[in-house]
Order: structure tokens, then C-alpha cells, then sequence
């Protein structure tokens, strides 16, 4: 049995997409409910719903052999996971935003609000400039507007969150997508695991084969 770590939320419907156009019977969780392990022997496949980071967790533990979960989380905590591929799905990217007033160039000790602290420290430090990292939760783009912190690295999607919070962006620093990571262990262990990744690489159209980790 092949067991694949997905991430719950944002990206599951389009990952259960890429899943069925590869020809998997993904059927069995149409009607899922709060479940959160689905195991369809017929195929030979589990499915784990868990949390973005947890995605990661499971294959470098090898409970899961593969998993899908964005590159934002994969950047932020490095592992030893294989990166299978680009699935070029939950697509964003990251920027440096704040109010249209601020210059996030002045050389100046900055402070940034982020739930991403190692992008954000490593995109300042590239550009020679000193940051302070403010860790936050969630609605990163008020910090700047009441004057928590001078910017803000976050996820930018559409763009409507920092339109309604009058912010602009300064900067991209790179885009973000869901990868199929793998344990490495389970891929020379289980041949089966080449083949159902080459499937999933036929419906994504992607050449990328990269190490992680
Ligand atoms: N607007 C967006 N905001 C956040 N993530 C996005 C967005 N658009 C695409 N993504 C991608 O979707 C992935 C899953 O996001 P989702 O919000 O479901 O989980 P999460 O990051 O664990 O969030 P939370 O902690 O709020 O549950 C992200 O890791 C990112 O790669
Ligand atoms: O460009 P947009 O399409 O507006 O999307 C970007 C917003 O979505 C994410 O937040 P999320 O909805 O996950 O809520 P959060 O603030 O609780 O993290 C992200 O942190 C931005 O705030």
C-alpha cells in the first residue's frame, strides 16, 4: 500500500483533481466528512488529511511515502524529503509589502511582521538589510498599518488582502506551488511509488526532479 500525505484545506480540491485525471478512482472521498484517513484497497492507496507542515513530518518519518504541500512550507523548514515535483497548483508567491509611504531600501534596521521568518530574514539579509522579525499568526497585513512593524513577507494570491488594507507590494521574492515530495526510503523499497509519481507527471506536464534536504 502506498500512503500519501495530503495537505487539508486550500490545495486538497485541486490535488484530488490531479489525482483523478491520472486515473485514480478518487471517489471514496467525495463524502469524506471529518474524516481524516482513507484507505481504498481496491487501488492499494491511504490518504492522510493533515496540516501543511505535518505533510512533511509524515514522509521524512516514512509513515507517508509521499505527500503534497506548497513550497512556502517546504522554504520555511528544510527537510530530508525528496522534491518529486511541481504540481503547479496553490499557486502565490511571496512579497515584501507595506504602506505606499515606506522605503524598504533605506538601509535602516527594519522590523517585519511574517509568518515566515526564515524567507523573510533571508530576503533582507541577500539585500544587505538589517531586519528585526516580528512572528504573527495570521492578518499579517494589519501590522504595518497600525504601526506594529514597517512591512510585512507574506503569501500573495490574488492581491485583494493588501488592496483592502491599502498596502502595496515593494517586492516579490519568489513564487509558490504545491510540490510531491517523497520519502526516499520508500521509493527504493516500493517501484510501485516511480510509477504512480510518472502518472502524476504525465497529467502535470512538469520535468523537475530535484533534491531537497
Ligand atoms: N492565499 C493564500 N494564502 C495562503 N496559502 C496559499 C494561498 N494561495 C495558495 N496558497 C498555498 O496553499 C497552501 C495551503 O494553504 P492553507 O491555508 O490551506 O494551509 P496553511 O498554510 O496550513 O494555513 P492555515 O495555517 O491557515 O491552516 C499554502 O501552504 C500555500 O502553498
Ligand atoms: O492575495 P490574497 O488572495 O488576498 O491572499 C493572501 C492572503 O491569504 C493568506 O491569508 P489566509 O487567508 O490564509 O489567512 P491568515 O491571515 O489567517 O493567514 C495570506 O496570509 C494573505 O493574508
Amino acid at each position: 500500500m502506498i500512503t500519501i500525505a495530503l495537505t487539508k484545506g486550500r490545495i486538497e480540491k485541486d490535488t484530488v483533481k490531479i489525482l483523478a485525471e491520472a486515473g485514480f478512482d478518487m471517489g471514496f472521498m467525495a463524502d469524506k466528512g471529518r474524516n481524516l484517513i482513507f484507505i481504498d484497497e481496491a487501488q492499494d492507496l491511504r490518504f492522510l488529511l493533515v496540516k501543511a507542515l505535518d505533510v512533511a513530518t509524515y514522509v521524512e518519518h516514512g509513515i507517508a511515502d509521499l505527500g503534497v504541500v506548497g513550497s512556502d512550507v517546504l522554504y520555511e523548514h528544510p527537510g530530508s524529503y525528496l522534491e518529486m515535483l511541481d504540481l503547479n497548483i496553490g499557486l502565490c508567491k511571496f512579497s515584501v509589502a507595506s504602506i505606499p509611504s515606506y522605503n524598504p531600501y533605506d538601509h535602516k534596521r527594519k522590523k517585519i511582521a511574517t509568518k515566515y521568518p526564515k524567507i523573510a530574514t533571508d530576503f533582507f539579509n541577500s539585500k544587505d538589510e538589517d531586519v528585526e522579525i516580528v512572528s504573527i499568526q495570521g492578518s499579517v497585513e494589519i501590522a504595518p498599518v497600525i504601526g506594529l512593524t514597517d512591512a510585512i513577507v507574506d503569501i500573495v494570491e490574488t492581491g485583494n488582502t493588501l488592496v483592502a488594507n491599502g498596502l502595496v507590494v515593494f517586492e516579490d521574492i519568489v513564487r509558490v506551488s504545491s510540490r510531491l515530495i517523497a520519502n526516499s526510503a520508500s521509493i527504493k523499497k516500493n517501484p510501485e511509488i516511480m510509477t504512480l509519481i510518472d502518472r502524476l507527471q504525465a497529467v502535470v506536464g512538469n520535468e523537475e526532479v530535484a533534491f531537497n534536504g
